[in-house]
């Protein structure tokens, strides 16, 4: 099949850790691609790490800084070829990505700090090791009727080096900017049927490895996906959609059959992490509609991703963001003054943190910290404390959990809350909206979240 301009068509398929990390995944997997090849499209693979992988790197790489990453080093080891010989593959094709990975650690213990660009070296290891796998199995299902090539995404991705970037986020959350390209497309079509690489990592001008940010292979996934212009990206994961709400958190939650890019990404932005908020604004401008579908039951219909959504009176989806760290800042006597403000945030700049304003008076602001791209992980938010109490009356430090009401506008979705006859719990801690003002946030106790968002699904979704 080929698209107006007669060139082939290609759709993208990104299959999450969820959805690659067992031999009955494996024999959908090879079922779909087939599917898509008997209908004349190429097939473009996004790979992830097998679940729970990248967490596991991303702590041996903090052990490495003192030496004891041995014993996981092997539990990862093992992980890997135990998939291996699942999938009936030989295990020493694992062995040039083990044996890097081993080096990266040592680099660590031999450095004796964990640096961004080294921790990115490690974890990116996730992704190279599975895809590997993934591409000889799926090669040897198909067999030799078909081309099935695996390629490297960091020769593929070349980051930006952003102005605003911090280093973390350089090597943790780097940013790309694929443009089609239309040759690349026809001389892949022209050699092979199926390519397939990695989520989550790419490469900065000098060559080095990098990483997308945290679920970065949505994002992985929209750049192949802008990169051919392809007619399809198909985000496969162990949902058959996106809900209403997380499926996961609450058994109501019902699947939307169709949502706009924009309520999309509303929800995406606000914790639906079945879907990177980033992904949608890369395959947008080209009109790329996604699909998100679920790999353990491939025959259900999933949710389709298109157009622009027409304006709603009622709360289409509720997203919900748990264990969020929140500091509630008591500024004193000179409140918000622009020095006080300056030093508040010149220290978030200094420890290389992200946060989001949630709310502010005339003397206190509270803030989400933001520390998946911290080096340093959780430890970071004492430092941080400890560092705004110099500046402020008092700091206080809590994991809360952020719910949001997205399809609607935030003044709509604050009338249908105040229409709820039932008993909504005193500590709403407080209420901000987006300039796009389609939707409307709370900050609630972890503890009561999952009651709040059982009751505003019970009386705002329809
Ligand atoms: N609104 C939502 N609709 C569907 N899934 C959601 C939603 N909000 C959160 N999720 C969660 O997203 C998960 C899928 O994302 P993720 O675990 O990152 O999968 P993958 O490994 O495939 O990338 C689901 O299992 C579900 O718990
Ligand atoms: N493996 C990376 C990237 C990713 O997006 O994975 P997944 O598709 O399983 O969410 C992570 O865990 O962050």
């Amino acid at each position: 099949m080929t698209d107006d301009n007669q060139r082939p068509s290609w759709v993208v398929l990104k299959f999450g850790g969820s959805s690659v990390s067992s031999r009955e995944d494996w024999d959908n997997i090879v079922q779909i691609v087939q599917d898509n090849l008997q209908q004349g499209v190429k097939v473009a693979i996004v790979h992830s790490a097998f679940k729970n992988v990248t967490n596991q790197l991303e702590r041996l790489a903090q052990l490495a800084v003192d030496n004891s990453s041995k014993e996981l080093l092997n539990e990862i080891t093992d992980y890997h070829q135990k998939m291996a010989s699942q999938l009936k593959l030989d295990a020493s094709l694992l062995t040039p990505w083990l044996d890097s990975l081993e080096a990266s650690v040592s680099r660590i213990s031999d450095h004796g700090t964990l640096t961004s660009k080294l921790r990115a070296a490690v974890v990116a290891h996730g992704e190279l090791l599975s895809s590997t796998l993934g591409a000889e199995f799926l090669a040897q299902q198909l067999g030799d009727d078909r081309q099935t090539q695996w390629l490297d995404a960091r020769e593929l991705f070349v980051s930006e080096a952003e102005a605003n970037n911090n280093v973390n986020d350089q090597y943790l959350n780097a940013v790309c900017h694929p443009r089609p390209n239309h040759q690349l497309a026809k001389n892949w079509s022209e050699s092979f049927d199926v390519v397939l690489t990695q989520g989550f990592i790419a490469s900065n001008d000098d060559g080095e490895t990098v990483l997308l940010g945290r679920e970065g292979s949505d994002t992985s996934a929209s750049y192949v996906a802008a990169l051919l212009e392809a007619k399809k990206l198909e985000i496969w994961t162990d949902v058959a959609g996106m809900f209403t709400t997380d499926p996961n958190k609450l058994n109501e939650a019902k699947k939307l059959e169709q949502i706009s890019y924009a309520q999309a990404f509303e929800m995406a932005e606000a914790g639906a992490k079945v879907l990177h908020p980033r992904c949608l604004s890369t395959v947008m401008p080209y009109r790329i509609p996604i699909e998100i579908k679920n790999t353990h039951q491939p025959l259900e219909s999933g949710t389709v991703i298109n157009g622009e959504g027409s304006d709603s009176r009622w709360v289409k989806a509720i997203a919900i963001k748990q264990k969020v760290p929140v500091m509630t800042l008591l500024l004193g006597r000179r409140g918000q003054q622009p020095e006080t403000l300056q030093k508040v945030f010149t220290v978030f700049n200094q420890l290389e943190l992200g946060c989001e304003l949630l709310a502010s008076t005339k003397e206190s602001l509270v803030m989400a910290v933001e520390t998946s791209n911290s080096v340093h992980g959780e430890e970071i938010l004492n430092d941080l404390s400890v560092k705004l109490a110099e500046m402020c009356r008092s700091v206080l430090l809590s994991h809360s959990a952020i719910i949001t009401l997205v399809g609607c506008q935030s003044s709509q979705a604050l009338w249908h809350l105040l229409q709820i006859d039932a008993e909504l719990p005193e500590q709403w801690l407080l209420l901000g909206h987006t300039s796009s003002d389609q939707h409307l946030s709370f900050l609630v106790s972890d503890d009561e979240a999952l009651d709040i968002l059982k009751l505003l699904h019970k009386h705002l979704i329809h």
